[in-house]
């Protein structure tokens, strides 16, 4: 789907930046040359919410977030991240911000606390750097040099790193690449704490099973364009998608799309003595109709 200019605005209010939201972008466009990354992008992300932002790569992820951040100009459109221009944001606006981006500041040869000391002078109200360890779970090394982690340690210290100066607004770029699923699970209750404390996130990511766990809602980018906003369970028509029954009778597979899968499950019963053989009821997975969204076939 894209969207047409008359078409309604997707996750946005159509008309000036909501002043009261985390972030608020109408119309962005960015363009590298004659190449245009970000193609009128609106978008709204509320306060306290874990916004996750998927796409394919090089759909205009990283050049929205980097412009939200500060570090990147735009060429169009209009950005209020906690209510300013990241064009002109200063230092107080800056503090607000924790970034944890793809490549973290792991090869040290300062130890954990020496790092996340390090940063929080930076800060005027800083969290305590031990607390921050704890919540991150990286204690037991404490004492231990950056450049001594293991991947998956150094992405929980990029997080520390982003924490420390008790950010309003968390940006999260891929933040779990390389972790185990132990570790990806202990990140994920980090994320929900966090929350819990008050902070907005805006994730990207390209596994989807993160964005369900996390996202109290995700946006679809591809092409520069947002083509969807919704929370996850309900992301492209999945909530209302049929239901499709599999089965073998006679020797065959069949499938059958119904809106009604237990009517149909029940009719289908009664045509077999015992067991529906390889009897199976899915739904569109959020794989599923992301796939369809970006336009790869599923
Ligand atoms: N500095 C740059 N100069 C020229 N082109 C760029 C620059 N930065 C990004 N691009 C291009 O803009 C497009 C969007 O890039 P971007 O990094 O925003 O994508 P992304 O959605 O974050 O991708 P990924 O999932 O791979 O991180 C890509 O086609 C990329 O090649």
């Amino acid at each position: 789907m894209t969207r047409s200019s008359s078409a309604p605005v997707l996750g946005a209010d159509a008309g000036a930046p909501d002043p009261d939201a985390a972030i608020s972008i109408r119309g962005l466009v960015k363009r590298y040359g004659e190449f245009t990354a970000v193609d009128g992008l609106d978008l709204d992300i509320r306060r306290g919410e874990i916004f996750a932002l998927l796409g394919p790569n090089g759909a205009g992820k990283t050049t929205t977030v980097e412009i939200c951040e500060g570090y990147r100009p735009r060429d169009g459109g209009e950005v209020r991240v906690l209510g300013e221009d990241p064009a002109d944001g200063g230092r107080a606006w800056k503090a607000q911000l924790g970034i944890v981006l793809q490549s973290g500041a792991g090869d040290s040869a300062l130890t954990c606390r020496e790092l996340l000391r390090a940063q929080a002078s930076y800060f005027a109200d800083p969290r305590d750097p031990d607390e921050v360890l704890e919540l991150v779970g990286l204690t037991e090394k404490a004492k231990s040099r950056g450049r001594s982690l293991s991947g998956g340690q150094r992405r929980r210290l990029d997080v520390a790193l982003g924490i420390v100066g008790r950010p309003t607004l968390l940006f999260l770029d891929e933040p779990t690449t390389g972790f185990d699923p132990e570790a990806r699970r202990q990140f994920w209750s980090l994320i929900r704490s966090l929350r819990d404390l008050g902070t907005t996130m805006l994730l990207t990511t390209h596994y989807l099973d993160e964005a369900e766990a996390l996202a109290d809602r995700v946006g679809v980018i591809a092409r520069g364009r947002l083509v969807e906003v919704a929370v996850p369970a309900e992301l492209g028509g999945r909530a209302s998608a049929p239901a499709i029954v599999h089965w073998t009778e006679d020797g065959v597979r069949r499938s059958e799309a119904t809106a009604t899968p237990t009517a149909f499950v029940r009719e289908l019963a009664g045509r077999f003595s015992g067991e529906v053989p390889d009897l199976a009821v899915n739904r569109p997975t959020l794989e599923d109709v992301y796939l369809t969204m970006i336009g790869e076939p599923s």
